[in-house]
């Protein structure tokens, strides 16, 4: 078992931002630490023991970050989840609503293997539009989502709701102000 680290006291809270009445939980300190970033993907890791897991997911651009370490680790593909104009190859397209806006996201097509296991990762899960919708990217050609993994969860956005039916799990939640 790894040693427990307090990430909430490196996760920095920013009132107001991006818009008013937003409280953005800031992972870059957790990057800052490179004993708390550890501990993050050993954890992560952790959650994937005894899984069938034939590949990860990560979304763009915080989720990049823990999901890349993490598919290494695993010794598995990673699929890059990409907001809309950012991949060079053909892709697949998925429009969606954010906590704070509207967003597309994207996939290689190439990416999505029909028959496989994909775990999808990202840093924070608030309504859980996102990781739905990067699910629907993966689901309708094929592969099957087996779970959901953030770092920080926020349930009183109700994202157990929109993900409902699938394992999600996080390192740790916050329930608001
Ligand atoms: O559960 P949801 O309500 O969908 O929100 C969570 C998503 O929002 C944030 O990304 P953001 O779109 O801010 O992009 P970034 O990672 O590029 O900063 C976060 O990194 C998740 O991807
Ligand atoms: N409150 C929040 N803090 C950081 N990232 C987010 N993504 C969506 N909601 C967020």
């Amino acid at each position: 078992m790894d040693t427990h680290y307090d990430l909430d006291s490196v996760i920095r809270k920013v009132p107001d931002f991006p818009k008013p009445g937003v409280l953005f939980y800031d992972i870059t300190g957790i990057l800052a630490v490179p004993d708390a970033f550890r501990y993050c993907i050993d954890r992560l890791e952790e959650m994937c023991k005894d899984r069938s897991i034939d590949a990860i997911a990560g979304i763009e651009a915080r989720g990049f970050i823990f999901a890349a370490p993490l598919a290494e680790r695993l010794g598995v593909p990673l699929a890059l989840v990409r907001k809309l104009g950012k991949l060079p190859g053909k892709a697949y397209e998925k429009s969606f609503e954010l906590e704070y806006g509207c967003d597309t996201v994207c996939v290689h097509e190439v990416d999505v293997v029909a028959g496989t296991n994909v775990l999808l990762v990202d840093d924070l899960i608030a309504t859980g539009g996102t990781l739905k919708a990067a699910a629907s990217l993966f689901e309708e050609h094929g592969a099957n989502v087996v779970g959901f993994l953030g770092v920080i969860g926020l349930p009183f956005l109700d994202y157990a709701q929109v993900l409902e039916g699938y394992p999600v799990d996080v390192l740790l939640e916050y329930n608001g102000e």
